[in-house]
């Protein structure tokens, strides 16, 4: 029986294009006067938010602005699951969240599944994200259906969830080990535990942990080539 169910974000609950499109981009653009705020190289300041997540990229990145730029872009520009860049882009996106700028597009079986587990089906919904646990609940406080234009207004799904995992507090998301300590964490055996994901290699480790698992495969995700559970297109095709 499954009690806990565990959602990847991008590929998954939202499009890839959401966060290479317009997340990343707006990211990047905001870097450049971010960066400008500080004299290099870094040194510490426990009082600044900011400068305390920049300290945490290697020290020879740190020396000069320019620097630190090319290292950051270098990692957002290829796609980098770095846990200090997604912790910088947290802080980052929280501006164009609060702004009314961003908004994140959810499929809408997967909005609709969130409420029916929820509320009608006593099942507990975690999220589980290389974003961080800031970047996540961001997302999920603007949210619209895929199907609504953007100028709809937006709905906060946090309270359909009942915890968040990232690569800080749980590990990477390829390791098997990080899928023991979530079911660990959320007082569950892994077998009641389902994860969906877009990305075969985290639905194969959370497997070899014990969860069951499906391939989220969702359009203008990469191609699966060799699957190591069952895919599945939509939330609906889940009797749970
Ligand atoms: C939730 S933050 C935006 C997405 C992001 O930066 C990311 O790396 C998402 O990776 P996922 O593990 O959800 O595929
Ligand atoms: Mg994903």
């Amino acid at each position: 029986m499954v009690s806990n169910i565990i959602l990847d974000i991008e590929g998954t609950i939202c499009p890839i294009s959401f966060v290479k499109d317009v997340l990343f981009p707006y990211f990047l653009r905001q870097l450049p006067a971010l960066l400008d705020q500080y004299q290099y190289p870094l040194l510490e300041d426990s009082s600044d938010p900011i400068k305390t997540i920049l300290l945490k990229f290697p020290q020879d990145k740190t020396a000069t602005r320019d620097l630190l730029h090319t290292h950051i872009k270098a990692l957002v520009d290829n796609d980098v699951k770095d846990s200090v860049l997604k912790e910088l882009q947290g802080l980052i996106w929280a501006k164009g969240y609060h702004e009314g700028t961003i908004k994140a597009p959810l499929y809408q079986d997967a909005i609709q599944a969130m409420y029916t587990w929820s509320t009608h089906k006593d099942k507990k919904v975690y999220i589980y994200s290389s974003g961080s646990v800031q970047a996540q609940k961001l997302l999920l406080q603007y949210v619209r259906s895929i199907n609504e234009p953007e100028s709809a207004p937006g709905k906060d799904l946090n309270e359909l969830v009942s915890g968040y995992f990232d690569t800080n507090n749980a590990g990477p998301k390829i390791q098997t080990s990080s899928y023991s300590k979530i079911a660990e964490k959320i007082n569950s055996s892994p077998e009641e535990c389902l994860f969906l994901s877009d990305n075969p290699k985290e639905v194969a480790a959370a497997l070899e942990a014990g969860m069951q698992s499906y391939i989220v495969v969702r359009p203008g995700n990469a191609p699966v080539e060799s699957a190591p559970a069952a895919k599945i297109s939509t939330f609906d095709q889940l009797e749970l």
